[in-house]
């Protein structure tokens, strides 16, 4: 079911509606949430301050990070070594005792990936102000320092290269980006889905949460153990929520708000 983003209540009240006192299996989405938006991708350290919280959280409850950026790359913005983290949209997920955790999905695709990270690389490198991120899973073509009149000469190049692997490829959205990805069925809601089942947080006794701020945490928000029983937070400035649908059943305005929340749950 999707709301309008401008209308959904805080996180803590749409908790105390529910009031059952479960603990918290929390999922996180990395860029938006625990870092601000930059211009620069690599830019987006985490701060001392968040890392406290949700160290200390990792404590009280489970906590998984659920990224679209390259795990290896979020684990370092983050300065964390102890969290399961899943990476490229939820492809690739290690956990930080028992290390990789497999599903279907997490093989076949790697030369694919390679060869069209090169011709992205290649063929963006004539536009000024893109910014190519290669990922384990996938090829990030961002945006945001291109010139608008530009834009239609990205979205040609994104366009070409989904033509040239019709069966093999498609694109997802986000904030000034276009994600290039596998075509498989496997997005943050199947990885969220997966964790709850491999690390037996599952049950009456857990509570689902995932905070997200992006196009593609939708699909974890529908997942079925969020949309159903447990709680999808959208972090959107309320300048956005007006015209923003969500399938989220809370908001939190910005970073330092998920911080204060992060900090109050489990306790
Ligand atoms: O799923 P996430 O952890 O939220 O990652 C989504 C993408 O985030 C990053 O790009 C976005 O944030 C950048 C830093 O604030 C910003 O410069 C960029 O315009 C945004 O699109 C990351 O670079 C991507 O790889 C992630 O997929």
């Amino acid at each position: 079911m999707s709301a309008r983003a401008s209308q959904l209540p805080g996180p803590a009240e749409a908790l105390a509606d529910r009031g059952d006192g479960r603990t918290p299996a929390v999922f996180l989405d990395y860029d938006g949430v625990l870092s601000p938006i930059v211009d620069n991708p690599s830019d987006a350290v985490m701060t001392d301050e968040m890392r406290r919280i949700v160290s200390e959280l990792a404590r009280r409850a489970s906590v998984c990070v659920v990224s679209g950026r390259d795990r290896a790359v979020v684990m370092e913005l983050m300065g964390l070594d102890d969290l399961v983290v899943a990476g490229s949209h939820g492809f690739d997920i290690h956990h930080p005792t028992t290390g990789r955790i497999t599903h279907d999905a997490s093989t076949g695709f790697e030369g694919l990936v390679e060869e069209v990270t090169r011709e992205v690389t290649e063929r963006a490198e004539g536009i000024g102000g893109t910014l190519v991120e290669p990922k384990h899973a996938s090829v990030a073509l961002h945006y945001r320092g291109v010139d608008p009149s530009e834009h239609d000469r990205v979205q040609r190049l994104v366009d070409d290269v989904l033509a040239a692997h019709p069966d093999q490829l498609r694109v997802t959205p986000g904030k000034f980006v276009h994600e290039i990805q596998p075509k498989i069925d496997w997005n943050k809601g199947r990885a969220v889905e997966h964790l709850l089942d491999v690390l037996e947080l599952r049950g009456e006794k857990y509570l689902p949460v995932y905070l997200g701020d992006d196009v593609t945490d939708e699909d974890a928000f529908t997942a079925p153990s969020i949309a159903d029983g447990g709680l999808g937070v959208l972090v959107i400035d309320p300048a956005d929520a007006e015209g923003r649908e969500t399938a989220a059943a809370a908001v939190l305005p910005d970073v330092d708000a998920v911080g204060a929340f992060l900090d109050g749950l489990a306790r």
